[in-house]
């Protein structure tokens, strides 16, 4: 053969599909020979140009390298192929419709019928779209695992060439992790989703049943419209506000604990762990509901009950040749409470900006702690005022208790102030220091005792 051709390897591919065809493409770009191994080598369609095809045994034998891209079902043509099989990398990209379809991973299977051959597994986790397009910044990684060192060495290199940066992941038994994390449907948001899910269902009835219900069985009205607009912006800044809270609880009780225990070298509850690590997630879904509470406010003007109402008392003042006082108190009131959303949603936002990783990746450790804690507490700070401000003065009036029950927006501040006077007694000088001290490893450190140390430092 001539120099040109010896130069360049000579891959296999086994499989004309959809993924067979992309990689095919890649690979012929990266400056690849290629020899595709098909059950029909006449009649398989366009395939890349430049690629030869042949049938499985003749394409084995010519490769070193193969790539079965052919689906797990079919794979047990492959075991009278063991003769041409033998010492050759057979990279297994596939994955499965569901998560535990079968008893073992499909390349751990796959190694089991052809036993002379090094299975690596590999690229299962890019899409045949995203292999046509070339790597991408988001989708530039190719996790692989597999038994024997060489053979993924071969298989790295190659990804290597095509642009891709390689993650080895181990041996053979990780496959079943790789074929499973193309099916998990947003891991961290499993926790905050339960939660946002429940707190909307159960204050939203609450405010059904205390609202329309209530005003039906006592009055005979049916207020039912409110649902759509009134009552959707009581849940979602009440959801919000306790979203939030929740953030900057976990916080706080691993600080109590760790002052109970004198000691941060101690493992947290694994609840408090999981609760922790989505405090992300937490905040975000906070600061959907509060952005919709926004836009709900906002449309207030333009609803045509509020209209319907505003025309009505107009009109009867006129009629009546009468005209209310203005009230400076009111004024005072409904002024601070719209300054302080304002002021609250404002800070909020920068909480969410500089939480990205674009942002946060610019900021130093301190920068980021700086605006996810002491901004952060204060941003709950104000939005909970503004909540206050809301009540005003209803909080000692008997009749806002309809059916020994407190609005909705009462019963949900309960959170956020326990949350911030906790935190305030966590900032008192005292408790403040004995917390510095134990975290600073002064006070009885004891490295023996935990297996890991603490999330916060
Ligand atoms: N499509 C994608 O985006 C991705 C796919 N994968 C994996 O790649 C593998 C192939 O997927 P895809 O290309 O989409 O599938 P396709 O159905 O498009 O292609 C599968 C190919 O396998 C061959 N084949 C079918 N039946 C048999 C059989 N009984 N015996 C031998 N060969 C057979 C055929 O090629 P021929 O007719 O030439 O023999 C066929 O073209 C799967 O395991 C999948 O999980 C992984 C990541 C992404
Ligand atoms: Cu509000």
């Amino acid at each position: 053969t001539c120099l040109h051709e010896c130069l360049q390897e000579l891959l296999c591919i086994f499989g004309t599909g959809d993924l067979g065809r992309s990689l095919g493409q890649r690979l012929i770009q990266a400056g690849y020979r290629l020899v595709y191994g098909s059950r029909r080598p006449h009649s398989c369609g366009p395939l890349p140009p430049g690629t030869q095809v042949a049938d499985h045994e003749a394409a084995a034998q010519s490769a070193q390298l193969i790539f079965l891209c052919v689906h797990r079902e079919h794979y047990d043509f492959l075991e009278s192929l063991t003769p041409q099989l033998k010492g050759k990398v057979v990279v297994d990209v596939s994955n499965n419709l569901k998560r535990d379809l079968y008893p073992e991973a499909n390349a751990e299977h796959l190694q089991r019928l052809i036993p002379g051959a090094h299975v690596v597994k590999a690229f299962n986790t890019l899409s045949a779209w995203a292999l046509q397009n070339g790597p991408s910044d988001a989708n530039r990684q190719v996790y692989l695992c597999g038994n024997r060192t060489e053979a993924k060495q071969a298989v790295a290199e190659t990804a290597t060439k095509l642009g891709f940066t390689v993650v080895d992941r181990g041996s053979l038994s990780a496959a079943r992790e790789l074929e499973d994390s193309p099916l998990q449907l947003f891991p961290d948001w499993r926790l905050p989703m339960r939660l946002t899910v429940g707190l909307t269902a159960f204050f939203f009835l609450y405010v059904v049943i205390r609202d329309v219900i209530y005003a039906y069985v006592e009055q005979r009205k049916d207020i039912s419209f409110r649902i759509m607009v009134s009552l959707a912006n009581k849940v979602f800044p009440i959801v919000s506000l306790i979203m939030l809270s929740l953030c900057y609880l976990p916080g706080i009780m691993a600080a109590c604990l760790q002052l109970s225990r004198g000691t941060k070298y101690k493992r947290f509850p694994d609840w408090l762990d999981r609760w922790m690590l989505c405090r992300k997630q937490l905040g975000l879904v906070s600061l959907a509901f509060a952005s919709l509470h926004v836009l709900y406010t906002l449309i207030i003007p333009i609803r045509y009950y509020v209209r319907y109402r505003l025309a009505a008392i107009t009109i009867s003042q006129i009629r009546e040749n009468k005209t209310t006082a203005f009230d400076t108190t009111m004024a005072w009131r409904t002024d601070s409470y719209y300054s302080m959303g304002v002021l609250g949603f404002g800070l909020f936002l920068l909480l969410g900006i500089s939480s990205l990783p674009s942002v946060s990746n610019i900021l130093s450790w301190r920068e980021f702690s700086f605006i996810q804690s002491k901004l952060g507490y204060l941003t709950l700070f104000i939005c909970t005022f503004h909540t206050y401000l809301y009540g005003w003065d209803k909080f000692l009036h008997l009749a806002s208790y309809k059916w020994f029950t407190p609005p909705s927006y009462m019963l949900c501040l309960i959170v956020p102030s326990a949350v911030l006077l906790l935190k305030m007694l966590l900032l008192l000088p005292c408790v403040d220091k004995r917390l510095t001290r134990i975290r600073q490893g002064w006070e009885r450190a004891d490295p023996e005792d935990g297996t890991r140390k603490s999330l916060l430092t």
